[in-house]
């Protein structure tokens, strides 16, 4: 295992992910960082991600990142999440058991219009403010995915995309050509913070070009504002992560108090909306949301119901783990097949050939149905493609137990931090071919998510009779989900986005969902294009920022001109 004092890391933080990736492209698969004094096991490895994650030894989640993480979501994070409890723990088992339901392949299914409707409430903002403008499209599919889990897990409207509120049109200039340019750009980005940078704005209740008026249904401070202070809660958790010593100081200096105060406006927010469920009654046998799954969860130990302070973090929880993810992802693939046009053409034909594109002789196409999202393939390819290339999580940090553990031949002392590191295994250059180019079509052989050995995982290596799982769009049962890239019979996943194991992601079926069927509507309808600025081979870099999550440094400024065919702004807002 080799060693490095990683100043890289410590001098571009918003890199992370990818400065791990090129150690491990030149020490292998595991490597070993010392952060100041602390050391670190990076893991890139797939065989060795199955290994750390095999139920038999599920490595205990790193007490570091997660208890800072629960600070988000209780005070002073003194009721742990689901997120950072232990899988060995009671609590834990009672909480992902009872809500993963909720997150049914049928359930979720269930929920698609609800996905379209707030498509649609999306697309009129982008015809609204017409082909002209940059809009920050991060900040509007972080709000679609906000309004999303709201409405489908907690029957509550957000408001928020509604509430976002485009830049001012640039002064009416002769014949402004629709070609990748700056025009517009610096008005985009202040336009939908309100005035600061989207990356930059901040919460406590600071407007964030966001409608303060309230939302009905679940307890009056719920408002639209509550994006906002989502994201301030979340800056403050990155500014604890890189330094620990902020938590003490959440009373002296002004930035902590301000941060500590968005945490609080968060939490505070989570614990309104749980007492406007609360006061809707005990949930109907039917109801499938994750709200209905939360209150029914009754402590083994006293029959009880959990009492509010934990009901608040969960839901806390499933607003963080789930709004910025789905968000990034959706802008990261759009980024992406504004680079690359030959794919938006190849997504274009494929959305034609099922009559789901906007054209002049089809203005108005037949609605996206449920069943189209698995047809859609060379879109899935696409989207896996974003997924591989830009994950937005940036993996799961484990710490060895307490006496030494022997890993891929490496003995790792008692509680030492490891990182599992998503970037990592979905982009080094020992387990992937060309890791570091967007090519969707790699997803056509079969194959593809499994590291089957041999030089680059080349098509056609060992291993060939392994499930296909090259599916774009799959929804899986919680315990399909739990086994998925351990079975030990099979070769190890290189693909896992959503992690692995007993600790996966639980909203992944939601996650596909909404993004495949959100990228469909839109592309359908409109193409997006980028500053000329983004348009170069380094503009992903330049964009990349590691944050909570990998996420579009100052937001996503694009173009979304309607495609021929469409009724123009004027028609519709008329
Ligand atoms: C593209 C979107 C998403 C990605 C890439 C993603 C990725 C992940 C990853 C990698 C983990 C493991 C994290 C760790 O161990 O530190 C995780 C856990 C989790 N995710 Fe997601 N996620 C996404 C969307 C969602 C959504 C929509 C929800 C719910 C509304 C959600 C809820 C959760 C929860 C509650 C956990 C903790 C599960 C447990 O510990 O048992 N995620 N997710």
């Amino acid at each position: 295992m080799g060693l490095l004092g990683c100043t890289e890391m410590m001098m571009d933080q918003d890199h992370i992910s990818q400065i791990f990736t090129q150690f491990a492209n030149q020490l292998g698969g595991i490597f070993f960082v010392r952060v100041l004094h602390v050391p670190m096991v990076i893991v890139a490895d797939p065989a060795l991600w199955q290994a750390a994650l095999a139920p038999g030894t599920d490595l205990p989640k790193a007490p570091t990142v997660y208890g800072t993480i629960d600070q988000m979501t209780s005070p002073g994070g003194r009721h742990p999440n689901l997120l950072g409890h232990g899988s060995h723990s009671g609590y834990w088992r009672l909480v992902r058991k009872g809500v993963a339901p909720a997150f049914s392949p049928r359930n979720i299914r269930a929920e698609f219009p609800h996905v379209l409707e707030l498509t649609e409430q999306l697309s009129e903002v982008l015809y609204r403010a017409g082909p002209q403008l940059y809009l920050d499209l991060d900040n509007l599919l972080q709000r679609e995915s906000l309004d999303v889990i709201a409405r489908i897990g907690f029957a509550q409207d957000f408001g928020a995309i509604k509430a976002y509120r485009p830049p001012q049109p640039p002064p009416p200039q002769p014949q402004q050509p629709l070609q990748p340019g700056t025009a517009g750009v610096a008005a985009a980005v202040a336009g939908s913070g309100g005035g600061a940078p989207p990356g930059r704005q901040r919460g406590s209740g600071r407007g964030g070009g966001d409608s303060t008026s309230g939302i009905g249904g679940g307890g009056g401070a719920i408002d639209a504002n509550i994006f906002a202070v989502m994201q301030g809660a979340g800056a403050e958790v990155v500014a604890r992560l890189s330094n620990p010593l902020r938590f003490l100081l959440r009373h002296i200096t002004a930035d902590a108090r301000r941060g500590e105060r968005d945490l609080r406006d968060m939490q505070g927010r989570m614990r309104l909306l749980l007492a406007g469920i609360q006061a809707r009654g005990p949930p109907a046998d039917t109801d499938t949301s994750i709200a209905a799954h939360l209150l029914r969860l009754r402590d083994p130990s006293t029959g009880k119901p959990l009492d509010d302070e934990r009901l608040a973090a969960e839901i806390g929880l499933f607003f963080f783990a789930g709004f910025e993810t789905t968000g990034h992802t959706m802008s990261w693939t759009l980024f992406l097949l504004a680079q690359h046009p030959e794919a938006e053409a190849k997504v274009c034909a494929e959305l034609d050939a099922l009559g789901l594109l906007v054209t002049p002789s089809r203005p108005h196409p037949r609605r996206l149905e449920y069943k189209d999202l698995s047809r859609l393939r060379y879109l899935g390819m696409v989207v896996k493609e974003a997924m591989r290339l830009v994950p937005v999580s940036g993996g799961t940090m484990r710490v060895s137990p307490d006496k030494p553990l022997v890993l891929g031949g490496h003995t790792i002392p008692a509680g030492v931090e490891i990182l599992l590191a998503v970037h990592g295994l979905m982009n080094c250059e020992h387990y992937w071919h060309r890791p570091s180019e967007f090519l969707p079509e790699r997803w056509e052989e079969p194959q593809a998510e499994y590291w089957l050995g041999g030089s680059s995982s080349k098509p056609g290596a060992a291993h060939g009779a392994c499930a296909s799982g090259a599916e774009g769009f799959e929804m899986l049962e919680d315990e399909e989900a739990l086994a998925a890239g351990l079975d030990a019979t099979r070769p190890p996943k290189r693909f896992l986005p959503f992690a692995a194991g007993l600790r996966n992601c639980i909203g992944q079926n939601l996650a596909k969902m909404n993004a495949h069927a959100t990228l469909a509507v839109l592309l359908s309808r409109f193409s997006f294009q980028l500053p000329a600025e983004l348009m170069g081979p380094g503009a992903l870099w330049d964009l990349h920022a590691n944050r909570l999550t990998m996420q579009p440094k100052d937001g996503l400024p694009m173009r979304c001109i309607p495609r021929p065919g469409s009724r123009s702004d004027e028609g519709r807002s008329a």
